[in-house]
């Protein structure tokens, strides 16, 4: 799913408007009623709804659901916050078809603001996607007054004062709501963590905008969804064998971190590749042998870490190095090595990157279309610190496309990087995810799925959106404060029965 910005979705709208044909007053009311149709499904009419609304489209959607779950038995008034604003034409229409029984408080001063219960609902329609520049004044004080209540707060589109896809000031006013109703699809700031705290809880409401601009708007930025992964993920056929699925190739370990090699092949079985072989330093062998007696163990010639790669590493589909790998000289060396022979596909994690990020001739080989997964930390030592989150992406963006390499850019919203400057957003995964361990898991999966042949864009989809909804899953079952890495593998296998239903 394709996410737009705030002026692609101004044209969509008046795309739509144009198109479909509709008018626009009843393209907001639409919109007003796909809200009343979520508030109703969660809602009933028993708490005072405080509807506020803003001078512009996002005021007048407020309106119209003001008027609808009115005629629908609702307990609704309306705060009025513009003063001194141009009213646009579709909110002084719904202003107009206002019923009089509704009260409407029209705010001048702080002081006008309705006092907020615990119990009451707020209906934020300050501003959506119109936002130009940061709220001051008045609007910044009815923001306020929202936060500072204990009411629970649904914003329309998005909350009042954050922009839909560029940076809000660290200081600026913004609605902190519980829920946010976006139309069509989500905005890119609902995804990025500085600006997604603001958000809650979002749901996406369709409101017919026309299909065939939508699938023409061009745009880096995708959501992803399962039904572009199922159709990647087949059921597995009948005559195949250990040998279709590919040898994947796990290195890394080192003394006191075998562990993290070890959860990375777990997880790399479980994700179905055909044969694992795993390479871990001497103290790592016998411990790995134990603890996954379906792979090969391969042992390094020094105790405590890694210092040199197989020699016949083509015949592996693929090779994940880095859990728990250290970063002593000689594993740099045997890194440095590795990379000036013709290898198969590469994943690439933790001190793996962390190497490269030490090395920039290191970095300027890296093969093409390798995999590498950092977290932000990571990110930043590898490409350079972020300003914000926006400029992270553009980090990103930019990283992939020099090196040639997919990122997998991990965090709640974990962001897959391309070398052609696409940029897809995960939804599954949770905060119970984060715990040490979750990422070795993550290594393992992508180095198994590659090595039964996906492309390593196919590769990361499937394997970061499986990884998360095993997390999901696993925190179903054992709450998020007590998962454990270990659970995601548990899970995993619930994770492609559930995508390939
Ligand atoms: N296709 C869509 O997405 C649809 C959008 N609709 C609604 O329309 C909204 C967008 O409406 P608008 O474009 O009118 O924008 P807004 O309602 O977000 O606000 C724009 C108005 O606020 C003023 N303004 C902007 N920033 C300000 C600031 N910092 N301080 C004071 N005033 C400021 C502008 O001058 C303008 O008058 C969406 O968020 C959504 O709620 C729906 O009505 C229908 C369909
Ligand atoms: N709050 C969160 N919500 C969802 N997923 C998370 C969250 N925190 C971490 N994760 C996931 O857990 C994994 C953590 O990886 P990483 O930081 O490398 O951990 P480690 O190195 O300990 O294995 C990543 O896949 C990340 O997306
Ligand atoms: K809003």
């Amino acid at each position: 799913m394709k996410i737009l910005t705030a002026a692609q979705t101004r044209e969509a709208d008046a795309y739509t408007i144009a198109h479909e044909p509709i008018s626009s007053i009843d393209l907001m009311e639409r919109a007003a009623g796909a809200l009343v149709q979520w508030i109703e499904k969660e809602y009933g009419p028993e708490q005072p709804w405080y509807i506020f609304c803003g001078p512009g489209n996002n005021g007048g959607d407020g309106l119209a659901v003001a008027r609808l779950l009115f005629q629908r038995a609702y307990d609704v008034q309306v705060v009025l916050v513009t003063e001194g604003q141009n009213h646009s034409p579709d909110f002084q229409q719904n202003l107009n078809r206002l019923p009089t029984e509704i009260p409407v408080t029209r705010t001048a001063s702080p002081d006008d603001l309705p006092s907020l219960l615990s119990y009451a609902m707020v209906l934020d329609g300050l501003f959506g996607s119109g936002l130009s520049r940061p709220l001051v004044g008045l609007h910044a004080q009815a923001v306020q007054h929202i936060n500072n209540s204990a009411a629970t707060v649904i914003a329309i589109d998005l909350p009042s004062g954050l922009f839909a896809d560029a940076p809000t000031p660290t200081d600026s006013a913004v609605v902190e709501a519980d829920v946010t109703l976006s139309f069509e699809r989500p905005k890119l700031a609902f995804l990025l963590p500085e600006s997604g705290s603001f958000v809650g809880k979002w749901h996406v409401l369709p409101i017919g905008l026309h299909p065939d601009f939508l699938n023409k708007a061009d745009s880096p930025y995708s959501l992803l969804t399962p039904e572009r992964l199922k159709e990647v993920l087949k059921p597995r056929l009948k005559f195949t064998h250990k040998g279709t699925y590919g040898n994947a190739l796990l290195v890394g370990g080192s003394y006191g971190k075998i562990g993290a090699i070890t959860l990375a092949a777990k997880a790399a079985l479980r994700a179905g590749v055909g044969l694992l072989t795993v390479q871990t330093p001497m103290v790592g062998y016998s411990i790995l042998q134990v603890a996954v007696p379906e792979a090969m163990a391969l042992s390094d010639a020094h105790e405590q870490h890694i210092t040199a790669f197989p020699e016949e590493v083509n015949q592996y589909q693929c090779i994940g190095i880095g859990p728990g790998l250290g970063q002593a000289a000689d594993t740099a060396l045997a890194l440095e090595k590795l990379f000036r022979q013709a290898l198969p596909p590469l994943v690439l994690d933790a001190d793996a990157l962390n190497l490269l990020a030490l090395d920039r001739q290191l970095l300027r080989n890296l093969p093409a279309n390798s995999i590498l997964t950092p977290h932000p930390k990571e990110f930043e030592r590898l490409a350079s610190p972020a300003k914000h989150d926006y400029h992270r992406l553009q980090l990103l963006k930019d990283f992939c496309q020099e090196h040639e390499c997919y990122v997998v850019l991990k965090g709640y919203h974990t962001c897959i990087g391309t070398p052609t400057g696409e940029c897809y957003f995960n939804t599954t995964g949770n905060p119970g995810m984060a715990t040490g361990g979750t990422g070795d898991t993550l290594t393992g999966i992508l180095a198994g799925l590659r090595a039964q042949g996906f492309s390593p864009l196919d590769t990361c989809l499937v394997g970061v959106y499986l990884h998360g909804l095993a997390g999901d899953l696993a925190a179903e079952q054992e709450g998020e404060y007590a998962l454990i890495a270990s659970d995601v593998t548990q899970y995993l296998g619930k994770a492609f029965q559930q995508l390939l239903q």
